[in-house]
């Protein structure tokens, strides 16, 4: 079955009046002093916020924030209250629970406009659980049900995918409908050529992605922790680098499935190697084939970055998951911030560019090219489930178009 993308739209559903359970993503890093430290999540959720207080709905939004084991403070989504009021320039009302009769008290005095932010669904683990009497308990509070919540469509939870299915009609919000044009469209249907680019630590964790993406791109550029294992399956000596040696013939039957494709399979020609993992470690730069023993690979090289450059110059639709190096020590952030200012000025000249949640969303975040780029995704897990191309439960839960 296709992965689907075509779900009920808030704009066709009648909101005047009604009360709507929006499900939105609102888990945001948040430091010791409960101080959001990115509100990129927050932001992405306001269009469809606003569309619902601009047509007169009572909105009702729900959310998690961590991974609570019962009620616990230090993630109650109160914190978020000033940020959000300030973004949509009203003040948000607060519920200390997301059931019960407090909430429904709250929700009856809701005005048209007006925005409820509900307390973390977590504290109750029949969330979690996906339990049909939670699911039922949120359902009664709302007319209808809005899923915006894309960092979290990939768990089938009460307030992702139980509530969907008692609460009619039940359509995706704005930024659930970008992700899955971007994510879904653009990969099921990209302008050609098409280039993945894959990095980050793990040859295990990007695995599912490896494998489905070389079924449908033209090039696929591997960077990050996992080169390493790749290169050892070559037969290269790879000092002190990250290797997964069980994973050895994986990676050697990947590269055959590559050839066999007619996928180019580019993997950095040198390597930028450190005597310890520190952001004060002794660098040099090597040929991806030489790394003397002692040192480890923690980032591609000039080389590589050249030539990744060139053979991306050659596209039209780029997809990027996963960092080309430790961009979190400076002296190793090269190869990383080189492939996000390429994907800046390629998206410049009307190439398709898409980053896929987690790390690689952070580094592009860092060296300030978020904005140029064609769609950055606000889901880590999500967004490489969709790669994998696997179904999300709380895409399926919602009404077909
Ligand atoms: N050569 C390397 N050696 C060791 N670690 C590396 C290397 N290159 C990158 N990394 C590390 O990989 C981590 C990111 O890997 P990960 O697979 O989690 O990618 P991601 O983009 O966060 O993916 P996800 O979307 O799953 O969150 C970074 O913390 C980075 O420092
Ligand atoms: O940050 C995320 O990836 C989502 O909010 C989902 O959170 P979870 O991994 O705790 O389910």
């Amino acid at each position: 079955m296709a992965v689907k993308k075509s779900v009920g739209s808030l704009k066709e559903a009648d909101v005047k009046g009604k009360r709507v359970f929006v499900r939105v993503d609102l888990n945001v890093p948040l430091d010791d002093h409960f101080h959001i430290t990115d509100d990129t999540r927050i932001r992405a959720a306001l269009p469809t916020i606003n569309y619902l207080i601009q047509n007169g709905a009572r909105v009702i939004l729900a959310s998690h924030l961590g991974r609570p084991k019962g009620v616990t403070p230090k993630y109650s989504l109160k914190p978020l209250v000033p940020r959000l009021s300030e973004l949509l320039g009203l003040e948000v009302k607060m519920a200390n629970d997301s059931v019960g009769p407090e909430v429904e008290k709250l929700v009856a005095e809701l005005p048209e406009g007006g925005v409820l932010l509900l307390e973390n669904v977590r504290f109750y683990k029949e969330e979690e659980k996906n339990d049909p009497e939670f699911a039922k308990k949120l359902a009664s509070l709302a007319d209808l049900y809005v899923n915006d919540a894309f960092g979290t469509a990939h768990r089938a939870h009460a307030s992702t995918e139980g509530v969907a299915k008692v609460l009619k009609p039940a359509v995706a919000g704005f930024l659930m409908q970008k992700e899955l044009d971007y994510l879904v469209g653009a990969v099921s249907n990209p302008q050609k050529p098409f280039a993945a680019i894959v990095g980050g630590s793990k040859v295990s964790s990007k695995i599912g992605v490896i494998e489905s993406l070389l079924e449908k791109v033209d090039m696929l550029l591997l960077g990050g922790g996992m080169i390493f294992t790749f290169y050892k399956a070559q037969g290269y000596a790879v000092g002190s680098s990250l290797v997964e040696e069980d994973k050895l013939d994986l990676a050697t039957s990947l590269m055959e499935k590559a050839k066999t494709k007619g996928v180019s399979l580019l993997l950095p020609t040198d390597v930028v190697i450190a005597d310890k993992f520190a952001a004060d470690a002794n660098s040099k730069i090597v040929p991806a084939s030489e790394i003397p023993d002692g040192w480890m690979g923690l980032d591609i090289g000039p080389d590589a970055i050249k030539s990744f450059g060139s053979a991306l110059d050659t596209t039209k639709t780029i997809i990027w998951n996963g960092p080309m190096g430790v961009f979190e020590f400076d002296k190793f952030a090269a190869g990383t911030e080189a492939i996000a200012d390429k994907l800046a000025e390629l998206s410049g000249k009307g190439v398709t560019t898409i980053i896929g949640g987690g790390d690689s969303v952070a580094a592009v975040e860092k060296v300030g090219l978020a904005e140029k780029m064609s769609h950055i995704s606000t889901g880590g897990g999500a967004s490489l489930e969709l790669l994998e191309g696997k179904q999300l439960p709380g895409v399926l839960a919602l009404d077909d178009a």
